[in-house]
């Protein structure tokens, strides 16, 4: 009976074509996400609609990355080293709820609850809130709760950790590694991009603090790279742009998207680019097929000589090591 149960909150993806487009409708049917008008009634009919449409065309998206999402892989490795670091500290079993696709984030619950579990705490693998990710995910966990007729359970809820230094770490880390593709003459017309999923301006004007916490994460790794890390002379006179991606439908998105801004920047002659996915912390469908196919072949077609993608953080042992301090912060009033 592990006296903490910690949930790992992450948005799953297909696990094989077959369910893409299940996939795609259960995430057009989250009024977190995409709000459609009148009753619960026409939201499904649209989202069985719109599922049905877009699975037609990224369906050949996922053929081209292996023929599923890879993020249930690399949770579950995120999951098993977070267990295995955490455990020497605190008494506790790691689950993975997904969003919209297996295992679902009632499933996890239903597992933590089987084990007896006293505290449940809910970590999001978004670094950045928004209330279309963690948020929703966090409503759905509390829907499950209540279906359970669950109303006696310490909930501990962590929000985000944009900034959280180790994190941080780990993420120069990873913009370190993908600078060995470049030698010391392609530095002077090297552009470093960072590249976080977009979201609809509205939920911004509501309120979201998606924005603001994307551009702490932004300005916190370029004040590690420039001020803290080894090679930091070297970030000093490097260019770097923030940028949006991955727009789905007609209303208006965060922008610069990632396409005009790598447009842009061919157009200004820059022929080295890296990009850093920001706000995902396992390689998926946007940084393995949207990133390293899609926006890397407009690159090139642009006159772009290296284009380089930079691997999300995945198994990282230093990721690793920020979530078992962001848990241990959050529980040492309990304990
Ligand atoms: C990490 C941050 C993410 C935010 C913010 C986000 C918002 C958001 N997404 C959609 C619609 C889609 N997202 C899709 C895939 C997808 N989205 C994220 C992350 C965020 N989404 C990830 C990690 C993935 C990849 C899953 C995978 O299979 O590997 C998709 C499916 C793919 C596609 O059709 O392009 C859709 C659709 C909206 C509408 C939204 C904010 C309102
Ligand atoms: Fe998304
Ligand atoms: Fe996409």
């Amino acid at each position: 009976m592990p006296k903490y149960g910690i949930i790992l909150l992450n948005l799953g993806g297909p696990d094989s074509i077959k369910n893409v487009e299940r996939f795609l409708y259960n995430l057009f049917s989250d009024p977190d996400i995409f709000k459609f008008p009148f009753s619960q009634a026409t939201q499904k009919v649209f989202a069985r609609l719109i599922s049905k449409l877009r699975a037609k065309k990224v369906i050949k998206y996922y053929q081209q990355i292996g023929g599923r999402s890879p993020i249930l892989s690399y949770t579950l490795v995120q999951a098993k080293l977070l267990e295995k670091k955490l455990k020497p500290f605190l008494d506790c079993k790691v689950y993975i709820g997904m969003r919209y696709w297996r295992p679902l984030i009632n499933e996890a619950l239903e597992m933590a609850l089987k084990d007896d579990t006293q505290k449940i705490i809910l970590l999001p693998l978004y670094p950045q809130y928004s209330t279309t990710t963690t948020g929703s995910s966090f409503n759905e966990f509390y829907r499950s709760l209540k279906k359970l007729n669950i109303d006696n359970k310490e909930i501990i809820e962590i929000k985000s950790y944009p900034n959280n230094e180790i994190y941080v770490k780990a993420m120069v880390e990873r913009i370190e590694e993908a600078m060995a593709n470049f030698n010391m003459d392609d530095l002077e017309n090297l552009v470093l991009i960072f590249s976080a999923h977009s979201v609809p301006v509205k939920f911004i004007k509501n309120g979201d603090p998606y924005l603001d916490e994307t551009i702490k994460s932004y300005n916190a790794i370029l004040d590690y790279l420039r001020n803290k890390s080894e090679r930091k002379e070297i970030y000093k006179n490097i260019r770097t742009e923030l940028c949006f991606q991955s727009k789905v439908g007609p209303v208006k998105w965060l922008e610069p998207s990632t396409v005009e801004t790598v447009q842009k920047l061919a157009k200004e002659g820059i022929k080295n680019m890296l990009v850093v996915p920001l706000s995902f912390v396992s390689d998926n469908i946007e940084t393995l097929y949207e990133l390293g196919i899609f926006v890397r072949d407009i690159a090139i077609k642009n006159g772009v000589k290296k284009f380089v993608v930079a691997e999300a953080l995945n198994d990282s042992e230093t990721f690793i090591e920020a979530l078992k301090n962001i848990v241990l912060e959050a529980v040492k009033d309990e304990k």
